[in-house]
């Protein structure tokens, strides 16, 4: 029988409310003709800014104007673009375990770029110093891939690093803080920020579609000016008529109410795939289980190595990714102990246990 994917690159799409989002483009291409006969304006058109800047104010505290976003055909665009601004002997740190993509990306521009590691409150503090960083990027709503909540006092600590100095940028990458279950969200970073340090990244990739390819940035006031200089000359990437239609998507209710929704089912499931594993695997696993995000770190205490498990899994036609993906520098491994992030949006509920069964075989 077909794969099954315990993968966290994913999105459970046979939820999505289609038929409203195809109403909400048939009115994006009635009140929008003139627009759509136009190139968009760089950082994407102000009405769709202006929508954003509504809803991360009340959805998670930022404090900004539309002059402050700018639209981006995915985070990727964005971090480029932010790192093409001050790039020259720039020090970036970077969370470890964390994106792989970005790690790349960023060590692919004239940056030098430190992987950072992790203690229980988020990115080291100690190691940021030391590395002499400029730029720190962190997901402090739930870490990727770890999960950790960052709490107030790291957050704080971070301010206080970044208004040390002058050129020293936060980079907060919101990503998955829209899925949390139980615990309530703590405000961003940028809230808190009261000199200008912080640049919020927020994706639509994960709440709506990732094929959209539709993310944005939030620039302190005093980088804007500067943005617009760097890149007066540049055409939004992103697709203006999919930008309108999703302006309607919010403004009508649409996306909150499926937000919702998805949290429901997916807290529903999560909570589904844990008591499975824990009933199947018993001591033999450990499951970090944060209440937020797509999915968890599960360690498997096991004398197989991970290339053993991930040939294993492929065979089993099982889809998980391990440790081994976010590890951005050569690191000790536990012995007799393999780390998986296990992803729940791609797992049907009538899925869950045949796909633990599965990996309970790739273990044994
Ligand atoms: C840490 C982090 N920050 C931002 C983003 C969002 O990037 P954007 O989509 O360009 O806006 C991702 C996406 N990470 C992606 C890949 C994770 C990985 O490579 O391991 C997640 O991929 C998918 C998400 C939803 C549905 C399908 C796939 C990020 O992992």
């Amino acid at each position: 029988d077909g794969w099954l994917s315990l993968s966290h690159m994913a999105s459970d799409t046979s939820l999505f409310p289609f038929k409203e989002w195809l109403k909400c483009q048939e009115k994006a291409i009635k009140s929008y003709k003139r627009e759509l006969s136009e190139m968009s304006y760089s950082q994407g058109p102000y009405v769709v800014r202006e929508t954003i800047c509504r809803m991360i104010a009340l959805t998670r505290g930022v404090k900004c104007e539309p002059e402050q976003i700018i639209i981006g055909a995915g985070t990727q665009l964005l971090v480029g673009q932010l790192m093409e601004m001050n790039s020259k002997g720039t020090v970036v740190a970077i969370e470890n375990p964390g994106y792989v993509r970005f790690y790349q990306l960023l060590k692919k521009m004239n940056l030098t770029v430190h992987p950072v590691s992790l203690d229980d409150q988020g990115i080291n503090m100690t190691e940021i110093e030391s590395v002499k960083a400029d730029v720190v990027f962190v997901t402090p709503s739930h870490q990727f891939p770890t999960g950790k909540i960052m709490p107030i006092s790291r957050r704080i600590e971070l301010l206080n690093w970044a208004a040390q100095r002058e050129n020293r940028y936060i980079v907060e990458d919101d990503y998955d803080s829209e899925f949390k279950y139980g615990t309530d969200n703590i405000p961003s970073l940028q809230s808190l920020d009261r000199n200008q340090r912080v640049i919020y990244m927020g994706t639509f990739s994960k709440t709506v579609l990732p094929g959209l390819r539709i993310s944005y940035m939030v620039l302190p006031p005093e980088l804007v000016g500067e943005y617009r200089e760097h890149y007066s000359n540049f055409i939004q990437y992103s697709n203006s008529l999919m930008l309108f239609t999703l302006q309607f998507f919010i403004e009508s209710g649409e996306y909150a109410r499926h937000v919702k929704r998805m949290n429901h089912q997916y807290d529903t499931r999560r909570k589904l795939l844990i008591a499975e594993l824990q009933q199947r695997f018993r001591e033999e696993i450990d499951i970090e289980d944060v209440s937020a995000g797509l999915h968890f770190l599960a360690h498997f205490h096991t004398g197989k190595g991970y290339q053993e498990i991930e040939e294993s899994a492929l065979r089993s036609k099982l889809e998980i990714y391990s440790m081994r993906r976010f590890m951005l520098k050569k690191s000790v491994n536990y012995e007799n102990r393999i780390s998986l992030v296990l992803g729940f949006a791609n797992l049907r509920e009538e899925n869950v246990a045949g796909a633990v069964e599965r990996l309970y075989d790739v273990f044994h």
